[in-house]
This record gives structure tokens, sequence and C-alpha cells, in this order.
């Protein structure tokens, strides 16, 4: 053949699959908080992508994380965590993306804790909609010490929904989550692939960055906090300079409802506040192949969960 007339294939990349043979498909990730979706797509992403914490409702936004393997693109939709206590502006806007994420899509993996169905989880099956397959991902199941107790529950289970397929797994066991992504490469319809190969996210930067500082937020202060303080990313510029290959000046603000709030996100002489931009500083620089530089702001507004423009102009619709 003329190496001219060679035509490459954009998303196929190095060794890749022809399109013909490629399967792709959207994979909603839901659950009730804390279940572990967050764990569980970093997993089955391979990186970190979204923002695992001990604190139940760090995942405010849908995120898509994304896995390309043999003929195989999995896309994966991460969901906030349905909260149940009805009432603030934020809620509402939590269980609309929840609503949103699981609609449209190729299959669903349904995240509860092995063992366990509490009313909230539910209340988010009763989201899902029919002609949409559903898989129960009965996870932490390292925490389940007679394996025995749990054949009554999945027993249970199946009365409960339809489900497809029953997966119990540990997410931070790796050959749970490889076991989990064989089951969900049988749902991937026959179609080319959306992204190339090589991507993880369709996310951009700047709003990793935010997720990053809010994840060493809610690290460094514990339980201190409530899951009501967010960051704001008031300035993301890629800088020209004549040490590094890239430069970016990141400048954020993270936001808290009340005084005493602020004076824990600053800490003792400001010490905590520095670390939180340190460690936010080189978890970005090593994101992003880029030398950063990071200015952090506290600003305290009060009840800003209940206020829905402003819910709004934080980016959350
Ligand atoms: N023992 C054990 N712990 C797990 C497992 N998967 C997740 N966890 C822990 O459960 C906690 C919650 O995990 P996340 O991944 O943040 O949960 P989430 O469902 O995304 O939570 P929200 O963001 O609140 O919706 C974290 O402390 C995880 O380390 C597991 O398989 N076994």
């Amino acid at each position: 053949m003329n190496p001219e007339e060679e035509v490459q294939d954009p998303a196929a990349g190095d060794g890749a699959q022809p399109e013909a043979a490629q399967h792709c498909g959207l994979i909603a990730i839901v659950g009730k908080p804390n279940v572990g979706k967050s764990t569980l797509l970093n997993a089955l992403v391979g990186q970190k992508i979204s923002i695992t914490s001990r604190k139940a409702q760090t995942t405010r936004h849908r995120i898509t994380g994304i896995r390309t393997e043999g003929p195989n693109q999995f896309v994966f939709a991460d969901t906030p965590g349905f909260q149940t206590r009805h009432g603030t502006a934020l809620n509402r806007s939590l269980n609309k993306a929840v609503t949103g994420a699981i609609s449209d899509v190729d299959v669903v993996l349904f995240v509860v804790e092995a063992g366990r169905f509490q009313p909230a989880d539910a209340q988010v099956l009763k989201l899902l909609k029919p002609g949409i397959p559903v898989l129960l991902v009965a996870n932490k199941l390292d925490t389940v010490h007679r394996r025995a107790d749990i054949a009554p529950w999945l027993q249970e289970m199946q009365q409960r929904h339809p489900f497809a397929e029953i997966v119990p797994v540990s997410a931070k066991q790796p050959k749970d989550v490889k076991r989990l992504m064989d089951v969900c490469a049988r749902y991937l319809p026959r179609q080319p692939w959306w992204y190339g190969e090589d991507e993880l996210t369709d996310r951009s930067e700047k709003f990793l960055a935010g997720e990053v500082v809010r994840e060493k937020l809610f690290r460094l202060t514990g339980e201190e906090l409530p899951y009501t303080s967010t960051v704001v990313i008031d300035k993301f510029e890629e800088e020209p300079s004549p040490k590094h290959d890239r430069f970016v000046r990141i400048a954020a603000t993270i936001v808290v409802e009340r005084d005493g709030h602020k004076a824990i996100v600053i800490g003792d002489k400001g010490e905590r506040l520095k670390r939180i931009g340190t460690e936010a500083r080189q978890e970005l620089e090593k994101l992003m192949g880029a030398k950063v530089f990071i200015e952090l702001w506290v600003k305290v507004r009060g009840g800003w969960a209940d206020d829905e423009a402003r819910v709004k102009s934080f980016g959350y619709e």
C-alpha cells in the first residue's frame, strides 16, 4: 500500500481495534451516599478521577470516567449520593442530577453495601426506569465476616427488583473489579468508541482543580466541617514560563457557612489552609504534568445551601 494512502483512525490509537469490532456504552453508577461509588469508579477507570472521602456527600457532580480495554470502551457516569432528607436547594439539585444521570444509559450499577438494604437504598432503586438493565453491585464484601449470612440477603434482593445480575465485590479488591468489568462488557453495544483510547475523563482540568482542593479541604478538616462548604475556582490560567513546559496559575475560594468554619479551615496561624494548598498543588502538578501555583481564599456565605440562585452560581444545576 502506498503509505500516503494509509488512513489513521483518530480514535483508534496504536494496535487499535478496527471500528467494526468496537463496543462502547454508558454505565451509570448509582447508590445512596457512602456506599463506595467513587471508590468503585476510580478502580474501574484505573486512576483516581472522582474524589473520594470518608464524609458522605462529597460527590456533587456527575463525573465520567473512561476506560478503554481490548475492543471495549466503558464510559462511566458517577452520580451524587442520593440525599433522602429533602429540603434545601442543594439537595434538590443533587436529586435532579441523579435522575438525569440514569436515563439514557446502557446499564446501571446500583451499588449497595453487601448484606444491607436501607430505606435510602430503596429510594434510589425507585428512581430506576424499566427497560435499562440494572446490576446489583453488593460492595464492601470484605466487611461481611460470615459469608453464610449473605445468601438469604441475596435471595431477598432478588425479590425486590428484577436485577439483571448480582455482583458481590469489594471495590478495593482488583480481582473483583476486573470481574465486574467483564460483566459490564456484556452490556456494551457494538458501536465505534466515543473517545480516544487514552482519555480518562471529559471533565476539564479546571473542574478537576476544584475537586482536588475540595478533597484536601475535607480530608484535612475531618469531621469538623459540614459538607455544605464548597470550592469555587476564580482563576485558572496557563502562563508562559521560561523554566517550565507548562505553568498554571490557579486561584480558588473556599466558601463556608459560618465564621467558625472559616477559622477551622484557616487553622492555627494559617497552617491548615497552607497544607490544603500545598497538598492540592502537589496532586495537581502530577495530574496535569505542569508546574502549578495556587492561591486559596476563604469566604463566609451564610445559608448558601438554601439559596437556589447561589447554588446555581456555584455550578450546581
Ligand atoms: N471496607 C471497604 N470500604 C470501602 C469499599 N469501597 C469503598 N469503601 C469506603 O467507603 C467510604 C465511602 O466511599 P466513597 O467511594 O466516597 O462513597 P460514595 O458512594 O462515592 O459516597 P458519596 O460521594 O457520599 O456519594 C470510603 O471511606 C471508602 O474507602 C470496600 O469495598 N470495602
